[in-house]
C-alpha cells in the first residue's frame, strides 16, 4: 500500500491490535477481512467485482440485520429505501467497502493488473469518491424472487459516481449493455458493434463497484425470466436473492 494510503488506512480503521510495538506498519492481515481479490470487467471500463468480499458468516449475519429491520414483513414488499443516516449494519458495510478498495488497491501493486491498462495503474475507485464523507447515504434493499429482475437501466443521475452492489443468497447473471448513442468501441483496431451484452456472474457475499463509464454510459440489468440466467452453458438455479445498493446523493447547492 502506498504511504500515504497507510496513513490514511490508520486514521479510518486505526492501529490493530499486534501493531503497537512501535512498528507503525498497520497489520493487514488481522484486519476483519481476508485481503479481497478485485476482478476487473476488461470489456467495461470502471466496473470492479469483488467475488470474496463478505465470508459466509458475515452473509449469514447482514441477512439476518437486513430482515430485521421488518421491511419485508409482507411478501408484495420487495424494495427498501433509506437516505441520510443509514441503519448501523449499512455503516458497516459502507465502511468494509472502503477497506476492501484499499487492501484491493494493496493486491493490485504485487499482481499483473497493475501492470495492464497499458502502464496505468488501475483504479478500482477514483479517490475523491473512495475518500468523501459519507461514502455513501442512500441504501436500497432489493429482494427478488425467482423470476423476478430488474430492467436496464443506468441510475438516476441525482445520485453521485461511485456505486457499490452486494449480492446476497441466489446468485444471477446481472448483464451490462451500453446506452445507445455512444460511439462503437475500438479493440485491437477492430470496430466491435454498439450492442454488446457483457454478463457478470454475481455471487453470494459479492461486490460490484461501479463508477465512471460503467455507472454512466453502460446500463446494467438483471433478468430472471426462464432461459436468460446461463453461466458457462448452465442455467442458474434460482431462489430469493437480495442486493443492497449503496449510493451518495448529489449535493444541491
Ligand atoms: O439488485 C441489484 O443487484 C441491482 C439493483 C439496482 O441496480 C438498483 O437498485 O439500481
Ligand atoms: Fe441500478
Amino acid at each position: 500500500m502506498e504511504e500515504n494510503h497507510k496513513e490514511l488506512f490508520r486514521e479510518v480503521f486505526g492501529e490493530s491490535s499486534d501493531s503497537e510495538d512501535n512498528d507503525s506498519q498497520p497489520e493487514l492481515k488481522q484486519s476483519r477481512y481476508l485481503i479481497p481479490s478485485w476482478e476487473q470487467i476488461k470489456e467495461i471500463n470502471g466496473l470492479w467485482l469483488c467475488r470474496d468480499f463478505l465470508s459466509p458468516q458475515h452473509q449469514s449475519s447482514l441477512i439476518s440485520a437486513v430482515l430485521n429491520e421488518g421491511w419485508f414483513t409482507e411478501d408484495s414488499h420487495n424494495q427498501a429505501m433509506r437516505f441520510g443516516h443509514l441503519p448501523a449494519w449499512a455503516t458497516e458495510l459502507s465502511n468494509s467497502i472502503r477497506e476492501a478498495v484499499l487492501l484491493g488497491d494493496h493486491v493490485s501493486e504485487s499482481t499483473d493488473l497493475a501492470s495492464s491498462n497499458q502502464g496505468t495503474k488501475p483504479c478500482l475507485l477514483p479517490s475523491n469518491l473512495l475518500w468523501r464523507e459519507p461514502l455513501f447515504d442512500q441504501l436500497i434493499v432489493n429482494v427478488y424472487h425467482p423470476g423476478e429482475g430488474i430492467c436496464a437501466h443506468v441510475d438516476l443521475m441525482r445520485f453521485e459516481d461511485g456505486i457499490a452492489i452486494v449480492s446476497l443468497e441466489s446468485s444471477c447473471v446481472m448483464h451490462f449493455t451500453r446506452v445507445e448513442g455512444g460511439s462503437d468501441i475500438v479493440e485491437h483496431g477492430e470496430r466491435l458493434p454498439l450492442i454488446r451484452k457483457i454478463p457478470v456472474l454475481l455471487t453470494p457475499g459479492s461486490l460490484v463497484l461501479m463508477s465512471g463509464e460503467a455507472r454512466y454510459i453502460w446500463k446494467h440489468e438483471i433478468n430472471r425470466k426462464p432461459g436468460i440466467q446461463i453461466w458457462e452453458g448452465q442455467e442458474l438455479i434460482q431462489d430469493r436473492r437480495i442486493s443492497i445498493t449503496l449510493r451518495k446523493l448529489c449535493q444541491v447547492d
